[in-house]
């Protein structure tokens, strides 16, 4: 694919109310000619630099490879979705710069980095995330996501909720990031049919599968998202014992045995609200439940998380296991149809993987991907 000339996409930015636009000069002087001490970062789609504007502002600056095609589209994306908008959950944008062959974002600077590189991060974090600190985390994060649902028309839809997409500022309060896959949702359509993206172990099976995308796909990954909170571990963790590498199955298994505390973080040491911890174990089943109809909107899985609302053990049905899923269909015949499933991952690095039911020799990355399933071709 050609990438979008220069002039076409000023034109779109300029389209857009409240950007601002910075020259190339700007950022480089807030960066300090991009240099490496300054770097804070690398996603799929390019570096990100710390720097501090003239006036002052701390920022952070997301320079997109020049080569990726693919970027332009989140790129204008990111600008379209997020220009609007503001809340205390949600990273701000503060502009961009479109200069020749740069496309470069800028956004407030968040200080802690993300969940993946602390709480996730093995060990390579000074942070200390008490019970309470992870609370107020999974109840920003749903605060964010409920403005996004359910405030802000039209509605978006994030699609790629993780944890390297969830960053802390100096409080430890969370900012969702990365809106590059954002979906607007017009309020008179039920589901948007679109070629499935967001990160294996987080995509809900309707959506990976039939590529669609309602606001429940989001709840999905906010559910996945809120056990490896409170536990502590990634969605999948292939050092420990194979029944135990799947998150959100070993979450079911144990829920199941009716011993979901045994989930909760060890390196708590037993200092936690055991009330709390078990209702976000129980939420964050709820959210992933296979039906996508029985997730609760984000209003009521937040006022479930603040204890507003009762959460009740009758609710909570299987969840739902893309890997699984897969196999069935596997199973069904169209196996070599799996193999088919063509991914353009947003990194060198990162494949399509974590089930045994992808392709083999895959590896599991927090990288953002997108891919068209078997059945949307
Ligand atoms: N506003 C910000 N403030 C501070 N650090 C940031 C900010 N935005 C991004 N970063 C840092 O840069 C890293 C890369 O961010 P980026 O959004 O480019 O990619 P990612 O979400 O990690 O990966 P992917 O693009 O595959 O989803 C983040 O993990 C974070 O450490």
């Amino acid at each position: 694919m050609k990438a979008p000339n220069v002039k076409l996409i000023i034109t779109e930015v300029s389209g857009i109310q409240n950007t601002r636009l910075f020259t190339y000069n700007e950022l480089r002087d807030a960066t300090g000619n991009f240099r490496t001490s300054n770097k804070i970062g690398e996603g799929g789609f390019g570096v990100v630099y710390q720097g501090t504007l003239r006036d002052g502002t701390m920022v952070a600056v997301k320079v997109l490879s020049a080569d990726s095609t693919q970027g332009v589209r989140e790129f204008l994306t990111e600008i379209e979705v997020m220009a609007d908008i503001e809340h205390e959950n949600l990273v701000k944008l503060y502009g961009c710069c479109v200069e020749k062959k740069h496309r470069i974002l800028v956004y407030g600077y968040v200080e802690n980095n993300s969940i993946a590189q602390t709480l996730l991060g093995g060990g390579n974090n000074s942070i200390q995330f008490s019970w309470d600190t992870r609370s107020q985390i999974c109840i920003g994060v749903a605060k964010g996501l409920a403005f996004l649902h359910e405030e802000v028309r039209p509605h978006i839809v994030h699609r790629d909720i993780k944890p390297s997409n969830i960053l802390l500022d100096k409080n430890l309060m969370p900012k969702i990031s990365d809106f590059g896959l954002a979906k607007l949702f017009p309020d008179n359509l039920t589901h948007i049919s679109t070629c499935a993206a967001g990160t294996v172990g987080y995509l809900a099976p309707e959506y990976a599968i039939r590529a669609k995308l309602t606001r429940k796909a989001d709840i999905y990954s906010f559910g996945v998202l809120l056990l490896e909170i409170v536990s502590g571990r990634s969605h999948k963790d292939r050092r420990l014992p194979v029944a135990e590498q799947y998150l959100l199955e070993r979450a079911w298994d144990l829920y199941e045995k009716g011993e979901p505390v045994q989930l909760v973080d060890s390196s708590l040491n037993g200092d936690y609200n055991i009330e709390e911890a078990l209702r976000c174990l129980k939420i964050g089943l709820i959210c992933t439940q296979d039906m996508p109809k029985l997730r609760p909107p984000m209003s009521t899985v937040l006022k479930m998380l603040v204890g507003d609302i009762e959460v009740n053990d009758q609710e909570i049905t299987r969840p739902g296991f893309l890997s699984e899923l897969m196999c069935l269909k596997a199973d069904k015949g169209v196996k070599k149809n799996v193999k088919n499933w063509s991914c353009t991952a947003s990194a060198s690095t990162s494949k399509l993987g974590s089930s045994s039911s992808f392709p083999e020799n895959t590896d599991t990355s927090y990288n953002t991907m997108t891919f068209t399933s078997i059945y949307n071709r």
